[in-house]
């Protein structure tokens, strides 16, 4: 789901839709070697206790996030959060602090009952810079 053909393909159909020069963001990200992938398990709440993801913007350039059937993920928009729904096997893209085109704060709460997982690739740039505003 995430590789470095699939990072090319989202490059594209964002660099056509920004109205880019030719390949710009291709070229704006050449070096693959920052790329990463994590799997998150959010076990869950409890009254007392809650591990989600407090609310944060991705400090790469684009996120791929294979969810499961299970809810949690919220996206801030004109002051109120939405949910994403939860479509098993459907990637979301998210775009990064590092594209600065649109920021896009968001959250994982958790369920009551459910354990969310959910498997993160990091279209990353080179230069810690970038991965500096990626706050957990
Ligand atoms: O687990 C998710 O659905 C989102 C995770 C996330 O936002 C992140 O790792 O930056
Ligand atoms: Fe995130």
């Amino acid at each position: 789901m995430f590789t470095p053909e699939s990072s090319s393909v989202v490059e594209a159909i964002f660099n056509e839709c920004l109205d880019l020069p030719p390949n710009f963001l291709h070229e704006y990200n050449l070096d693959r070697s920052w790329d990463f992938m994590v799997s998150l398990s959010y076990s869950p709440a409890t009254e007392t206790e809650s591990n989600g993801l407090s609310e944060h913007q991705d400090g790469n350039c684009f996120t791929f996030v294979l969810q499961d059937d299970v809810g949690g993920l919220e996206v801030l928009k004109d002051g109120g959060w939405i949910p994403v729904i939860p479509i098993e096997g459907s990637i979301i893209v998210n775009i990064g602090d590092a594209i600065q085109f649109k920021l896009v704060m968001h959250e994982c709460t958790e369920e009551e009952k459910n354990n969310r997982k959910s498997v993160i690739g990091f279209s990353s740039k080179n230069g810690k810079e970038n991965m500096g505003n990626r706050q957990r």
